[in-house]
């Protein structure tokens, strides 16, 4: 049973608590002092919502002695406004996250939510809560074990690599390879090579062997990403393989054969690209056979939240340490049109966790470039000084969330790209090496 912990003394609040969690599928075992709740905890609960002040004491002291494995259990501290240095050491401690009264009970049920999802149920969320993406989620689980071809079409950073791997999860063996190819950023002249592979001695400079994407991606799934980009040259090619599902490697004689499913992405549109001649028709069918689009972030702001929520445990995990943000950290996320999406969301994400305190994110960690405002002495810094700092750091987040490309981030930022040049060139900024191909 979806058992919920609740520790409240004030009647009203956990009335309304309890009838929240209930209204949403939960059975809430509401106790009203620490006394009770020590008994209940043994229950084992999916989740903890609890007030910091109790009558018998307070509950951040009894969280932060419990067992690791107990402090494991997601927590959420309520807080009043003279327990929040209480709250954030229950947080250091390991507690998902404090709010402070007043605080937005859909927002509490939200995390509540996600905190849950991911312990009790298998086929987790994964792409997101709006409408939009369910829907998306739902068609992407129903392609998945049918290994059919599958174009994602989205704006950059909107999550087309994170779908087509939640498609290769839902279709393929556990240990089946995922070989994702950035089409962009492989050499026109090395194209064939690094898709078909090549014998050693098949040109000059190639010492040994070498398998292709093709190869590679034998019995899981070949993810084409920027898949508009391949030259016309390469399409002939690919098509060609794609329709005798078998390819010679360079400078060798004897076919080779390799089972896979495509999925291609792209952000560009490809009906125009087919209509001006740069992007083959009967190629198109071969990859649309089933067709998906990601809507931009900016068109379903109630997946801001959750994104969030899910990048901030994923940061956490990766650094090996607890990071919480507070309501109106959040609330400050959710202002915000993201332009980059999901891939701007979680760029600016990991620079709040690294410019914060013990990973406790408020809303000035949002606003990252204010926190050199103040010298050593505590005081206020040249405006000139502010202003380029805040320039700089502007300018690497926008280079992050596209990915290194310089196009791209000026167009983010709205600048041509040679005053971009210009500035990373004054700033001694470098841009960040663009991802290539993962296999
Ligand atoms: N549903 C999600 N949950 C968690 N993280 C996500 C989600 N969607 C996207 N991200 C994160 O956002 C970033 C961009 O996602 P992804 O690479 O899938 O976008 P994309 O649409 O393939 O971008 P591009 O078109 O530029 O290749 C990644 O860091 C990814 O981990």
């Amino acid at each position: 049973m979806k058992t919920i912990l609740l520790v409240e003394d004030d009647p009203i609040m956990g009335e309304s608590l309890l009838q929240r969690f209930e209204l949403e599928g939960f059975n809430v075992r509401w106790c009203h002092t620490l006394d009770q709740a020590r008994q209940a905890i043994d229950e084992d609960p999916l989740a903890v919502v609890s007030d910091i002040r109790l009558p018998d004491g307070l509950a951040s002291d009894w969280y932060v002695n419990l067992p690791a494995r107990v402090r494991g259990i997601p927590w959420f501290f309520l807080t009043g406004y003279g327990s929040v240095n209480d709250a954030v050491r229950a947080v250091q401690a390991g507690a998902r996250q404090y709010l402070t009264k007043p605080f937005d009970i859909e927002a509490l049920v939200a995390s509540v939510l996600v905190a849950t999802s991911g312990r009790s149920a298998e086929n987790d969320v994964v792409m997101g809560i709006s409408m939009a993406m369910r829907q998306v989620e739902s068609m992407l689980q129903k392609v998945g074990p049918q290994r059919v071809s599958l174009l994602l079409t989205g704006e950059s950073g909107v999550g087309k690599e994170v779908a087509a791997q939640l498609v290769h999860r839902s279709g393929a063996r556990g240990d089946a390879p995922f070989v994702a190819v950035n089409c962009a950023a492989i050499p026109e002249t090395l194209m064939e090579a690094e898709f078909f592979g090549y014998e050693k001695h098949a040109f000059t400079g190639a010492h040994r062997a070498h398998r292709g994407y093709l190869e590679r991606a034998d019995g899981g799934t070949l993810f084409l990403d920027e898949v508009a980009d391949l030259p016309a040259s390469m399409q002939a090619k690919l098509l060609r393989a794609l329709q005798e599902r078998s390819f010679f490697r360079l400078g060798s004689e004897s076919v080779m054969r390799s089972d896979f499913r495509v999925v291609a992405a792209t952000n560009r549109d490809l009906q125009e690209a087919m209509q001006q001649g740069a992007f083959r028709e009967d190629l198109y069918y071969r990859l649309a056979v089933v067709r998906v689009h990601l809507p931009p972030l900016r068109e379903r702001p109630e997946d801001i939240r959750w994104l969030a929520e899910q990048m901030l445990l994923q940061i956490a995990e990766e650094q090996g340490a607890p990071v919480a943000a507070s309501e109106a950290f959040m609330r400050s996320l959710m202002a915000q049109r993201w332009s980059g999406n999901a891939r701007e969301l979680r760029a600016h994400l990991e620079q709040a966790v690294a410019l914060s305190e013990a990973g406790i994110l408020d809303v000035l960690d949002g606003a990252p470039e204010l926190a050199g405002s103040h010298d050593r002495d505590g005081n206020l810094a040249p405006l000139h000084e502010v202003l380029t700092r805040a320039e700089t750091t502007h300018i690497r987040r926008a280079l992050t969330t596209s990915n290194g490309s310089i196009g791209k981030a000026a167009e983010l930022l709205g600048i041509s790209r040679k005053t971009l040049w210009e500035k990373m060139k004054r700033g001694m900024i470098e841009a960040p090496q663009q991802r290539v191909n993962q296999p």
